[in-house]
């Protein structure tokens, strides 16, 4: 199915004394990709988890593990992550020092490379990067922490990367991140995402992760 909208839950929101038990759980559940968020206390004001726990995650399933790296600088873990099993890695426009170069740095590992776009960045950020990058990650929230409220203002971002994903000629996901319900979820869509991620509205729903992905999808 090329246009179908894929779902990618965050194992921020799963019971972490479970955590292979839960993606496990995603998986078998629907779920297309596993949304990996890594905070680190100084880009973001929040804690997570690092590559030694993704990596015994890793084992439990297939799926392709989206790594979302709230990390700055991100350079000096980006191996770590490639070691731990990513399949993608996202870095932050904003983190820095050189974005480019971080993009680089992942594609030299044989990864997909992706860059997010916190909400007060504007899209014009990707005017030199779009080239290199496969997947775009529009924020709809602030990051740093899951069930937040989906920021209204996103939407028009989100529009105007899908323009700029389509002049390229080029495959380029474009998910979107942050208050993704049954609610945001289509609007989300109708702007121009094809990936969404989704931590409350997917883990919230425990134990039947199949109807909240199955929800998602049908919105
Ligand atoms: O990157 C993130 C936060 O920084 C998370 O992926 C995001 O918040 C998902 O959680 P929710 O669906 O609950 O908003
Ligand atoms: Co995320």
């Amino acid at each position: 199915m090329p246009n179908a909208v894929r779902i990618a839950p965050s194992i921020l929101s799963a019971d972490f004394a479970r955590l292979g038990e839960e993606v496990r759980s995603v998986d078998e559940a629907g779920a297309d990709w596993i949304h990996v968020d890594v905070m680190d206390g100084h880009f973001v004001p929040n804690i997570s988890f690092g590559p030694a726990v993704m990596k015994s995650v890793r084992a439990t399933t297939t799926k392709p593990f989206d790594v979302h790296l709230m990390i700055a600088p991100v350079d000096p873990y980006i191996d770590a992550f490639a070691d731990a099993g990513a399949d993608c890695i996202i870095v932050h426009a904003e983190a820095g020092p050189h974005v480019h170069r971080s993009v680089q740095r992942v594609k030299s590992r044989g990864l997909r490379a992706g860059v997010a776009l916190n909400p007060g960045t504007p899209a014009k950020m990707l005017d030199y990067l779009i080239d290199t990058v496969d997947l775009v990650l529009v924020m709809t929230v602030n990051p740093g922490f899951g069930g937040q409220r989906f920021i209204e203002s996103q939407l028009k971002k989100i529009a105007a990367v899908r323009k700029m994903i389509d002049a390229t000629g080029r495959a380029i996901d474009l998910e979107v991140d942050g208050g993704i319900d049954a609610e945001t979820a289509p609007r989300a869509v109708a702007a121009g995402a094809d990936a969404l991620v989704a931590g409350t509205a997917v883990f919230g729903r425990r134990p039947d992760y199949a109807a909240a992905i199955r929800e998602l999808r049908g919105a």
